[in-house]
C-alpha cells in the first residue's frame, strides 16, 4: 500500500438473539420500532423489481476478471442481490443491497439524565494569588490569560502550601497549568538557584509522546523569565543517544512517557532522583492502570530510593479513588480538587482504602459539548461514516473533526480507503486536510500529524486512543467514535478534544443496533446523548453530484427523497467495494483491516461484553463495512495464522492436548461468527426460506 500520510483529500439483549436466529422475514419485534424502508416502499424482503443501480464499470485488470466469476457463481444462488441492464443490456453492477435484510433499529429515547457540570472560569485572576510578579506577567502577557479556571484556583493555593493534591476536573478545564504554575513557583524560590546539572527537580508522566511535547511546550513558556530552569521532554520514537546527552547535560522538570523514563533508568548512568521534589502524574487514572503497572512500579521504586521528601500530585477529568491501589504512591494527608463532585466521597474518603475501590459514578461533561448517537446497521457503517465526513465538508464553515477507530489497523484502513475513493471524486479547489494518527507510525511522522492538525483550520483526522487524552487540539468542533469506547471515562476523554474551556463542540457516536443499550450504559455515567437519524447523516449524500445515477434518457425520472439517499448510498458503496475488489491484494488487506476489528471487539471488557460481544455481530454484514461483498470465508484460518505469526497463540504441545488454546478459541469465536449463531440445522432452514447469509 502507498504511504498516504500527506495526502490532501479535496474535499440491545434478547433482541440480538432474535436478530441472529430467525430468518428476515420473521425479524419483527413487537416494540415499536422504525424501519429503514420509508412507507411508500415495498418492504424489502419482498420486493421483487430490482432497485435502480449505479452506472459504475469494474476496474479493470486480474481482480475484476476474479471479481466477475465471483459474481458469475452467486447470481445462481443469490435472490438478494441487485443488478441492473444498462442500456447496452450489459449487467454493469453486482452490489448486494444495503437497505435489505438489516436488523430493526431500536427507538432511543434521550435518557432523563442531568449531566454534572462545572463552571470553567473562577473570577480570580491570577495577580490575586502570592506568584512571583514576573510569572504573573508571563502568565498575562505570554500566555494570555488573565483570569484563573475554577480548577486552577482550587489547585494552585493547595499545591503551593506544599500539599500532595488530587485533581479532578472536566477536559478542557486548564490543568496543565494547575500544577505547572505551582510547579514553576516554587522552583524558582530555590536557593541557592537551581543549576542545570543539578538534574530534576520534577517529574511529570503523561500517557503519550504527543502530551507529552504539548506539556514541555506549555511549562518551557511558563518558565520563560526563569531562564536558568532547564525543562526536557523524554518520550518513545526519539533516538536514545540524544536524549542521554541531553540528560547529562542536566534536565530540571523532565516530562517523560512510563516507558522511556524506566528504559532510561536501565540503561543511562547520568540519571539520578536525588533532588526530586516535585511528581506529577498527567492522566493518572491511565497511567496508574494496568497496562503501565509494571513501568511505574520501577519507576517509583528507583524514585522512592532516591528522595524522600517529596510532594505528588495526580491529575485526571477521570480520576478515581483507586488510582492508587496498583501503584506505590505514598500520599501524604492528600487535599482532593474536584471541581462538580458527584461521589458519595469527601476529601478524606479520597485516602481511605475502603473508598479506594468505589468509581464514581459520573464526571463532569462540558457545557457546551452537543452529544448524539447515530445507530446504523453494520452493512450501512462506512458509507454513514462517509456521508458524515462528506456532509460536514459542505457546510460554510468546515469541521475540524477527528475520528476514533478501536485499532491502527482500521485507522490505516479508513484513511486509504477514503483517501482513494473520495479524493477523485472531491473538488480540487477545495481540499480537505485528511489526517491519520497511530501508534504504529514513526515518530517524526506523527509529531508531523500532530502539528499540522494543530495548525490547521479544518480537516479530519483518523485516530487510535493515541489522541484521546490530554491533547489540546485548538478548535476541534466534531468528534466522532466510530467504534464504540471500551468505558466511560474513554468516552469522556475522547469527546472531550472538543468543547474545551466552554467552547461548543459536537461529538457523534457510531452504534450498530445490538450496541444500542450502551446509550443507557453511559447515561448511567450521567453523560446525556441524543440520537441523530442515519437517514438525516445519509441525506447529506443528495448533495454529492459524484453520486449521482446516470440514469436512460426518458426513461425513468430522477427519484428523489428516501429514494434517492438510498441510491446515492448504495453508489458509494459500490465506489468502495470496487476499490476494495479491484486486486487480490486489496481484497486480502480489507480483510487484515476486518480481522482487527474482530480482534479489538474481543477485547471489550466482561462487564460491556453483554453489549459488545462477537457473538452479536454478522460476519456477512460487518464485512460490506470493510467494502468486501461477502463475509470471508478463511478469516479463521487467516486470523489465526497470523496471531501465530505474531507469536500470541505459541503453545506447548502438552498444553495443546489439555484444553483448547487461543488458537482454538479464535477459531470458534469466527466459526460462531461465520454461522452467526446458527445451528447448521437452522441455517439450512434459512437458506431455503431464500433468505441466507450470502443474500445479505
Ligand atoms: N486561565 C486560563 N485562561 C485561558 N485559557 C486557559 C487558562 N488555563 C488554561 N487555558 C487553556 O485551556 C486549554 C485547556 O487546558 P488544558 O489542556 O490544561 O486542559 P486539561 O484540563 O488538562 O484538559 P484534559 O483533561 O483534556 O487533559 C489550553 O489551551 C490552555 O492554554
Amino acid at each position: 500500500m502507498a504511504d498516504l500520510a500527506s495526502l490532501r483529500v479535496p474535499f440491545s439483549g434478547c433482541w440480538r438473539c432474535r436478530y441472529l436466529l430467525q430468518p428476515t422475514g420473521k425479524r419483527r419485534s413487537k416494540a415499536v420500532k422504525r424501519k429503514l424502508q420509508d412507507a411508500g416502499e415495498e418492504p424489502s424482503s419482498k420486493r421483487l423489481t430490482p432497485a435502480p443501480v449505479p452506472d459504475i464499470k469494474p476496474k479493470p485488470g486480474k481482480g475484476a476478471t476474479t471479481e466477475s466469476s465471483q459474481q458469475k457463481t452467486k447470481k445462481k444462488r443469490n435472490s438478494g442481490k441487485e443488478k441492473e441492464e444498462n442500456p447496452k443490456g450489459r449487467s454493469s453492477v453486482k452490489t448486494s443491497s444495503l437497505f435489505k435484510n438489516n436488523p430493526d433499529i431500536p427507538d432511543i429515547e434521550r435518557p432523563n439524565v442531568k449531566q454534572l457540570q462545572e463552571e470553567v472560569f473562577s473570577s480570580d485572576s491570577f495577580a490575586d494569588l502570592d506568584l512571583h510578579p514576573h510569572l504573573v506577567s508571563t502568565i498575562n502577557n505570554v500566555l494570555g490569560m488573565a483570569r484563573m479556571t475554577s480548577v486552577q484556583k482550587m489547585t494552585i493555593p493547595a499545591l503551593l502550601l506544599g500539599k500532595d493534591t488530587m485533581v479532578r476536573s472536566q477536559t478542557g478545564s486548564g490543568k496543565t497549568l494547575a500544577y505547572g504554575i505551582p510547579v514553576v513557583q516554587s522552583l524558582q524560590g530555590v536557593t541557592p538557584k537551581i543549576q542545570r546539572s543539578d538534574g530534576p527537580y520534577a517529574l511529570v508522566l503523561v500517557p503519550t509522546r504527543e502530551l507529552a511535547l504539548q506539556s514541555f511546550s506549555t511549562i518551557q513558556k511558563l518558565l520563560k523569565p526563569f531562564t536558568w530552569i532547564v525543562p526536557g521532554v523524554l518520550m518513545g520514537g526519539e533516538k536514545r543517544k540524544s536524549e542521554k546527552a541531553r540528560l547529562r547535560k542536566g534536565i530540571n522538570i523532565l516530562i517523560s512517557t512510563p516507558g522511556r523514563l524506566l528504559d532510561h533508568i536501565k540503561s543511562t548512568k547520568n540519571i539520578h532522583f536525588r533532588l526530586v521534589r516535585w511528581l506529577v502524574v498527567d492522566e493518572a487514572d491511565r497511567i496508574l492502570d494496568l497496562g503501565f503497572e509494571k513501568d511505574i512500579t520501577a519507576i517509583l521504586n528507583a524514585l522512592n530510593s532516591q528522595c524522600q521528601e517529596r510532594q505528588n500530585v495526580l491529575l485526571s477529568a477521570t480520576l478515581n479513588q483507586g488510582v492508587t491501589r496498583l501503584a506505590d504512591i505514598s500520599l501524604h494527608d492528600p487535599v482532593s480538587v474536584t471541581v462538580a463532585d458527584d461521589s458519595p466521597c469527601n476529601e478524606k474518603d479520597a485516602v481511605k482504602p475502603e473508598a479506594a475501590t468505589e468509581e464514581p459514578r459520573s464526571f463532569a461533561m462540558p457545557g457546551q459539548l452537543h452529544q448524539h448517537a447515530v445507530v446504523v446497521p453494520s452493512k450501512l457503517k462506512l458509507v454513514t461514516l462517509a456521508a458524515f465526513i462528506l456532509g460536514k465538508w459542505k457546510c460554510k464553515r468546515k469541521p475540524k473533526m477527528i475520528v476514533f477507530f478501536a485499532s491502527c489497523e482500521l485507522v490505516e484502513f479508513h484513511f486509504t480507503l477514503f483517501g482513494r475513493v473520495l479524493i477523485p471524486q472531491t473538488s480540487k479547489e477545495d481540499p480537505a486536510l485528511f489526517l491519520r494518527l497511530h501508534g504504529n507510525m514513526k515518530q517524526e511522522e506523527r509529531t508531523e500529524v500532530f502539528e499540522q492538525f494543530t495548525q490547521a483550520d479544518a480537516g479530519v483526522l483518523l485516530c487510535t486512543d493515541v489522541a484521546a487524552r490530554g491533547l489540546d487540539l485548538p478548535q476541534v468542533t466534531w468528534i466522532v467514535q466510530y467504534n464504540a469506547p471500551v468505558s466511560a471515562a474513554d468516552y469522556i476523554h475522547r469527546v472531550g478534544r472538543t468543547a474545551r474551556l466552554g467552547a461548543q463542540g459536537s461529538s457523534l457516536l457510531v452504534l450498530i443496533p445490538s450496541e444500542a443499550e450502551y446509550i443507557q450504559t453511559l447515561a448511567g455515567h450521567k453523560i446525556s446523548v441524543s440520537e441523530m437519524k442515519m437517514e438525516d447523516v445519509l441525506s447529506g449524500l443528495l448533495m454529492e453530484d459524484f453520486l449521482k445515477i446516470k440514469r436512460v434518457e426518458n426513461k425513468k425520472a430522477e427519484s428523489s427523497g428516501p429514494q434517492a439517499m438510498r441510491e446515492r448510498a448504495t453508489v458509494l458503496q459500490t465506489k468502495f467495494e470496487d476499490y476494495v475488489h479491484a486486486s487480490p491484494d486489496t481484497a486480502l488487506w480489507a480483510k487484515k483491516a476486518l480481522q482487527s476489528y474482530i480482534r479489538s471487539y474481543a477485547t471489550y471488557p466482561k462487564s460491556m461484553k453483554h453489549i459488545f460481544h462477537v457473538r452479536s455481530l454478522h460476519l456477512g454484514h460487518v464485512a460490506k463495512s470493510f467494502g468486501l461483498r461477502d463475509a470471508p470465508h478463511n478469516l479463521s484460518q487467516q486470523l489465526t495464522g497470523s496471531l501465530k505469526k505474531q507469536g500470541k497463540v505459541k503453545q506447548k504441545r502438552s498444553d495443546r492436548q489439555k484444553k483448547p488454546g487461543a488458537k482454538q478459541r479464535f477459531s470458534d469465536l469466527l466459526r460462531s461468527e461465520f454461522a452467526s449463531g446458527l445451528s447448521p440445522k437452522a441455517k439450512k432452514k434459512l437458506k431455503n426460506s431464500g433468505n441466507s447469509e450470502e443474500s445479505t
